[in-house]
């Protein structure tokens, strides 16, 4: 059924358990081609479990997820995805040089045991470029500092040439210059028609290029609409009283903000 060729990730009443627990309750989701979305929302309230399961890296415990139009489960283009995780465990101890990391974002275009042809080297060149690390690509990642790392990370993302990119925390202690950097290098990728899902804290030099906020409460969508600035982020959708506050639309708008209903109307079996 193709029914909304322009949602390029939608996810319908998506509950996700782990350990036993519920982490995500039932969110909706949907992200149109071109959007830049900003997740946001406090420790554990299931930002990076909503990223992983609409990737598939996550098993979904009810509801639907559909990338490019087409269920998560018969979705098998990865070649339009790209995935940056989060740093911690990004350069490992892995003594990869950046040429190794960047080039193996390119590995899922590549036909099987084939050598990188001047497409590749092209890619992976241009992503280098827009992160600023082309005069770096012999030297190990492990003895980059790590917005140098989480650069060359979204490098190897880019250098895969995503339709669909999700980033988890990618400006997480990274210093202003480096997410400057990054904010510059998702420029060129939104202005490419690139659509984009971000886990972040704060957006900083990212705000201008987000389109939307999204922010999560104990795994649930608690606001969902224009791109909320630093200051308004760390008030009271991100408090841990159940208390809500933005005024509550029932207009279905297309633009209008989103904010969820009371916590107990929607709770879900175990
Ligand atoms: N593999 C797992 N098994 C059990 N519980 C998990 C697992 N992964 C995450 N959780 C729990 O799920 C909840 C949501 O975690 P998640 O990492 O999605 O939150 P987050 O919003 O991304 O937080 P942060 O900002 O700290 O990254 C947390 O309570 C976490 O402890």
């Amino acid at each position: 059924m193709s029914t909304h060729p322009d949602l390029v990730v939608s996810a319908r009443g998506l509950s996700v358990v782990l350990g036993g627990r519920p982490i995500l309750r039932r969110v909706d989701l949907d992200v149109r081609r071109g959007e830049f979305v900003a997740l946001m929302g406090a420790n554990g309230s299931g930002k990076s479990t909503l990223v992983r399961a609409l990737t598939g890296l996550r098993p979904v415990a009810a509801g639907e997820v559909r990338l490019f139009d087409t269920p998560l489960d018969r979705f098998h283009e990865r070649q339009r995805l790209g995935f940056v995780p989060q740093r911690p465990g990004a350069g490992g101890g892995v003594p990869a040089s950046v040429w190794e990391v960047v080039s193996s974002g390119r590995l899922t275009r590549r036909r099987w045991l084939r050598p990188f042809g001047s497409a590749d080297r092209t890619a992976i060149r241009a992503a280098l470029d827009v992160v600023g690390l082309a005069d770096r690509v012999g030297d190990s990642v492990s003895t980059l500092s790590g917005g140098q790392q989480q650069r060359v990370l979204i490098a190897r993302a880019l250098a895969g040439e995503p339709e669909l990119l999700f980033l988890d925390e990618p400006t997480a202690g990274v210093d202003l210059p480096n997410q400057v950097a990054l904010a510059d290098a998702l420029g060129i990728l939104k202005s490419r028609g690139a659509t984009i899902v971000l886990v972040a804290h704060e957006l900083g030099p990212l705000a201008p290029l987000i389109d939307r906020a999204v922010v999560m409460r104990d795994g649930r969508v608690a606001y969902d609409g224009p791109a909320l600035d630093d200051h308004a982020v760390h008030g009271p959708l991100f408090g841990d009283s159940h208390t809500h506050h933005h005024h509550a639309t029932d207009t279905g708008a297309p633009h209008a903000p989103r904010v969820a209903a009371p916590l107990d109307t929607a709770e879900e079996g175990s």
